[in-house]
This record gives structure tokens, sequence and C-alpha cells, in this order.
């Protein structure tokens, strides 16, 4: 049998020596991930949309004694690659390394996803086909006839539903068998045998499941049209996303806001017994500083402001994308960014970077177009990410609602938040559009956007793996970052050269441009120590402050925002600060990897630049115009 050796640039990380190797491939958003996360008891992202899988993953887990590397790929139609993350799929299938593959199909559309199967049967023999979703085409009233499409294909096939494991085993016990057998030429049933049909000889992906997959109930996507005219109907469309946004932040800040303050309680009140314990033990005063009011400060901060907000907006964000909305919302988007020359799945990676910024930028690989990836690369980091949500809803507390919890204050925080986010995509518009008339000239290309069917989520389960895979992980990140800020400022608290402690030297220098934008020398200084993490910059504006001063209960925002109005804080500030927080330079993070995706230093700097001056623009214009009216 021929077979291209590909080189795959993908390194394979057996145990042993022995450990098979195993390929899964299949079109898009057929449930990949899925089936390779309940073999490895791996956490690879999951959604209902195309493209969310754009590298291999690797996972590892035993079957019967034997040990088994699986390779998860991302989507592709085809084995004719287009787009950057199809040539990793491509090019594994195609290569020699896999001991056996597996195609992921799509029971509800089988006949889509039979194409690519029939290619990879050109390649190589060893395939089990797994024809998972089953239970949503039992739904659907969508009978398939497994045994007659293993006969026409030669390859074994076998049922699952993934997302309950059933099916599993068998699919398991399938390629076992198939690695176990000999190579050999896959013995398929020409078309012209099957039954009464002999036309052909060559069989199509038509041909394989005439016969195999019968609709009881042709008019099963009644329903779901329906839906879809609401939710994307011309008048209806963006009223609905807005209202869903707002409805997304109202349960967000209502629902983080005495858990924060209970956690803040509960963490300063440790505080207190740590320092007792230290004068107890009789630790040198330096060392208590350094250790409870520098690194364990901070920490407490960011876990108390952090950790609240995000374990109610990350499973939100995951249901909606389990639902299947967030390609509906690209869809009505996508014209807004044809006009900017951009491409509609841009709409797809800033609704990722919401989530994260960086997981954002390594999306955009789902856009085929190298001058439109760029674009939606560079214009990312306008969304404000899961770390910068806690800065713009603390200060939309402190500054417009006022402390106290009340249905209507936190609509109204709501709604401002809303608006806060509405203009960083009309930002993001607007740059996209820029670029495409400067340096990144060109047309829009056409695409096709799946609209995937509405899938009901498991929300228990939503819940927990959003938490677990999601908050903890980004909790923990910003956590690691902020231990090591924390003891850096309480250095610069406490270092004095001349007359004056290393803070407020850098601080004092950084001033008068604080000022042009309409904040002041601390709040900058905290953007710049920020940039390994946007979660510290708050705390950092509070330790910076307190240095100062120094007040005992920081766990209450009424002291909070007396504090900062003591440092010259007002509403001229606070909103300068929040339309900064959207738009500065990107997290180290963020930065690392624009840089690994694009390979150049040149549209890093740039991606670096354009919201930096964006932003600085946009605050002093601000500034000197309230500060005019007031
Ligand atoms: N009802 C049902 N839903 C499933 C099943 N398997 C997967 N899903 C859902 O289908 C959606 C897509 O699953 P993924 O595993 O992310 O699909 P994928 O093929 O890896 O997708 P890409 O990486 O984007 O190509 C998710 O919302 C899953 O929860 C299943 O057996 N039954
Ligand atoms: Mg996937």
């Amino acid at each position: 049998m021929a077979m291209n050796a590909v080189d795959t640039g993908l390194v394979i990380r057996k145990r042993h020596e022995t450990d098979k190797i195993i390929a899964l491939g299949g079109s898009p958003n057929v449930g990949k991930s899925t089936v390779f996360n309940e073999l490895c008891g791996s956490h690879q992202h999951t959604g209902n949309w195309a493209g969310k899988t754009v590298t291999s993953a690797q996972g590892y887990f035993e079957y019967h004694q034997n040990g088994y590397v699986c390779v998860d790929l991302p989507g592709c139609y085809s084995l004719m690659a287009h787009s950057a993350e199809e040539e990793v799929a491509r090019d594994f299938i195609c290569s020699d390394k896999a001991d056996a593959v597996i195609i992921v199909c799509d029971a509800t559309c089988l006949e889509r996803c039979m194409s690519l199967v029939l290619q990879t049967l050109e390649i190589t023999s060893k395939v089990v086909v797994c024809v998972n979703l089953m239970d949503e085409a039992a739904k659907k009233k969508i009978e398939i006839n497994l045994g007659l499409l293993s006969k026409r294909l030669g390859v074994p096939v076998i049922g699952t539903a993934a997302r309950s494991r059933d099916g599993l085993d068998r699919l398991m016990e399938a390629v076992h068998k198939i690695i176990l057998s000999p190579e050999n030429p896959t013995i398929r049933i020409p078309y012209s045998e099957f039954d009464d049909i002999a036309s052909a000889v060559v069989s199509t992906s038509e041909d394989i499941c005439d016969g195999a997959v019968t609709y009881e109930d042709k008019n099963y996507w009644k329903k779901e049209s329906k839906i879809d005219q609401i939710l994307t109907g011309k008048w209806t469309a963006f009223p609905i996303m807005f209202l869903a946004l707002m409805g997304i932040f109202w349960l967000t800040i209502t629902g983080a806001n005495y858990p924060s303050q209970w956690l803040s309680t509960f963490l300063f009140w440790i505080e207190d017994q740590l320092t007792d314990f230290f004068h107890w033990m009789k630790v040198p005063g330096i060392l208590t500083g350094m250790l409870i009011h520098g690194v364990y400060r901070v920490l407490a901060w960011v876990v108390s402001v952090m950790l609240p907000p995000m374990a109610i907006f990350f499973p939100l964000f995951t249901l909606l994308e389990d639902v299947g909305v967030l390609p509906r919302i690209a869809f009505n988007m996508d014209k807004c960014f044809k006009k900017c020359s951009a491409c509609g799945k841009q709409a797809l990676t800033m609704c990722m970077g919401f989530g994260c910024n960086a997981a954002g930028v390594v999306g955009c690989r789902i856009i085929d177009s190298p001058r439109e990836r760029l674009i939606a690369i560079l214009t990312n980091n306008f969304v404000p990410c899961n770390g910068r949500f806690p800065t713009l809803i603390t200060i939309i507390s402190m500054f417009f609602i006022g402390t106290a919890a009340g249905a209507g204050k936190t609509i109204l925080s709501a709604g401002i938040m809303t608006l806060f986010i509405v203009l960083s995509i009309a930002i993001t518009f607007l740059t996209s559009k820029l670029l495409s008339k400067t340096v990144l000239k060109g047309i829009p290309s056409s695409f096709t956007l799946e609209l995937p069917p509405y899938r009901k989520p498991q929300i228990g389960r939503v819940v927990v793996r959003s938490i677990f895979d999601r908050t903890l992980f980004v909790l923990g990140r910003a956590v690691s970052v902020a231990a090591p800020a924390g003891l850096i400022i309480w250095l610069m608290a406490n270092i004095v050269i001349g007359d004056k402690t290393v803070l407020l030297h850098c601080s004092d220098f950084l001033d008068p441009f604080g000022r042009l934008l309409g904040m002041d020398g601390v709040i900058l200084l905290a953007f710049i120590l920020g940039f390994p993490a946007n979660e510290i910059v708050i705390p950092i504006m509070i330790m910076t402050y307190m240095a100062e001063g120094s007040i005992l209960d920081i766990g209450n925002l009424t002291v909070l925002r007396q504090l900062f109005i003591d440092n010259g804080w007002t509403w001229i500030t606070a909103i300068s600060v929040m339309l900064f927080s959207m738009m500065h330079w990107p997290c180290s993070t963020t930065c690392l990897t624009i840089k690994k995706e694009t390979q150049s230093v040149k549209w890093t700097l740039l991606s670096v630049l354009i919201p930096t001056a964006t932003g600085m623009l946009i605050c002093s214009l601000f500034a000197a115009v309230a500060k005019a009216i007031v």
C-alpha cells in the first residue's frame, strides 16, 4: 500500500516502546475532543461550534493492559487542507505515524462526513469509523444501519454517544483488533454490488449512505429554524445580543457581590491571625512585612475580587457556547466585519477573547486568510478578558453604583458594563477597518460559517468543568504572578532612596503622564507592573496608596472607595481607568502568544502599539473634555 510519509513536526510522547498511536480525525464539531477527553480523561476544550481545536493534543490511556497515545486533531472536511489547522490534521493522517485512525462522524449528517472517511481509506486501511452523536440522531428519528455501512466501507463502524461514554468500549475493542490485524488493503463492497444499483463502481459519500441512513421525520429542523429566525433576524438579532450580554453581566455582578465580600472578610481575618502568629513566633518585622503585607495581601485581593465573578461568568459563557449561540453571534456580526474588510469568523475569536486574549489569539487560526488573521490577532486585545472584568466591575461598583446591592443598582452596573463592552467592540471594528485600509490592505475573503444544531448542554458538567478547567486555571496563573508582584511592591514601598521610597520615586516620575490620561502616577505604575497579568492592577493600586497612609479594613468597598477618593480619584479618574484598562498593551502571556502565532517581532510590537496608542488617545481626549466641562 502506498503511503506518503509526511513530516508532521508533531512529537509523539510515548510512555513505553510498545504504546500504540491513535489519531482522532473527523469533520469539525462532531465530538472528536469529547471522545478524546472521555478516552484519556483529559480536559480539551469542547463546545458547540466548528473550529475549537486548532492544534493537536495528546493524551494517554490504557485499554486491556495496552498503552495508547491518542492524538486529538483539528476538524477538517477533507484531506485537501485549506487552513493552517486543517493542515495539522491532514499531515498527521497522511503520515505513517498512527497505528490506527479513528474518523469521528456526526450521526445527524453522516453523508457530509463520509468523504473524509473515503479519502482516509485511500491512505490506510487501519481505520475505525466512529458514528458519534447517536443520541441526537435518535432524537431526530434518524436511523443508521451501522452493519451495512461497515460492510460497504470494509472497516468497523461503531455508533457512540461520547458525551455519555456510550459505545466507547466497543470503539476501543474495534481499534484494538484493527491494530493487531495484519495490514490489509481495504476490501470494500464495490458500488455495483450494493443491492440493485449497478451503474457505477466508484462509491461516493452519497452511495455509501444510500439506504443505510433513513430519516423518519424529515421536518426535524423546523423548530430550530424558527429559533434561528429570531436569533439571527434582521430586527431581533442585535437587541437580543445586547440583552443577553447585559443579562450575563447582571448575573455575574449580582452573584459575585456577597461571595466577594465574604471571601475578603475571611481572607483578611486570616491575615490578622497570621500576623498574630508571626508576632508570637517572634519573626523579624521585615519578614512579616514582606510575606504578609506584601505577598499574602495581594494574593488575598486577587482571590477575593477575581474568583466569584469568574466562577459565574465562565460557566454562563460555556453554557452559551455549548448550546450553539456563539456561531449565531458570529453570523450576526459577519456583515459588520465584512464592512471593515475583515473576516466574520473574527467574531468567534473576539468572543474567545472575553475569556482570555491569549486563547483568542490562538483561536485566530480558524481564519484562513493571513491578512484577516493578522487583523483579528492585532485587535483581539480590545475586548476585555477575564483578568480585566473584575477591575471594571470593582470600579463600577465603587464609583457609579454604591456598594449596597439592590436590584435597580445591579441592573445599572450591568448596563454600564455592557456599554463599555459595546464600546470595545466598536473600537475593534474601527481599528480593523483602519488596518485594512492601511498596513493590511485587501478585500474580505468569503467563507462558510456553519450554524451547528442547538444542543442541550449538560448543565452540571458544564459548571464543574468550567470552574476547574477555566476558572481555577486562570486564577492559578494570576496568583502565581500576584505573589512576586506583592513582594516587589512591598520592597519598593519600603526601600528608601534619598528622601522617599522607590515606589514614590517611580509614581512621582510617572505622575505627569498619568495626569495627561486622566489618571495619576500610581495608576500608571500599576498598569505597568500589571503587565504579567491584568488581575493585579487594582491590588497594586491599593497597596501603593496604602503604603502612604494606613487603613485596616480593605475588604470593604466603601472604605476602599474612600481610600481612592483621598488619593484624588473622581469620576473622571474612574472612567479613564476603565477606558485604559480596556485599551492598553496586552498582558505578557498574550504578547508571547502573538509572537508565537505571527512569528514576527514587527507584528508583536504593533499589537502592543495599537491598543496602547488608542487608549492614550481616547483617555487624554476624554480627560481634557471632561475637565473642561466640570
Ligand atoms: N448530545 C451529544 N453531544 C455531544 C456528544 N459528543 C459531543 N457532544 C457535544 O458536541 C459539541 C462538539 O464537541 P467537540 O468534542 O468539541 O467537537 P470537536 O469535533 O472536537 O470540534 P472541533 O475541535 O471544533 O472540530 C460539544 O458541545 C459537545 O458537548 C454526544 O455524544 N452527544
Ligand atoms: Mg476538538
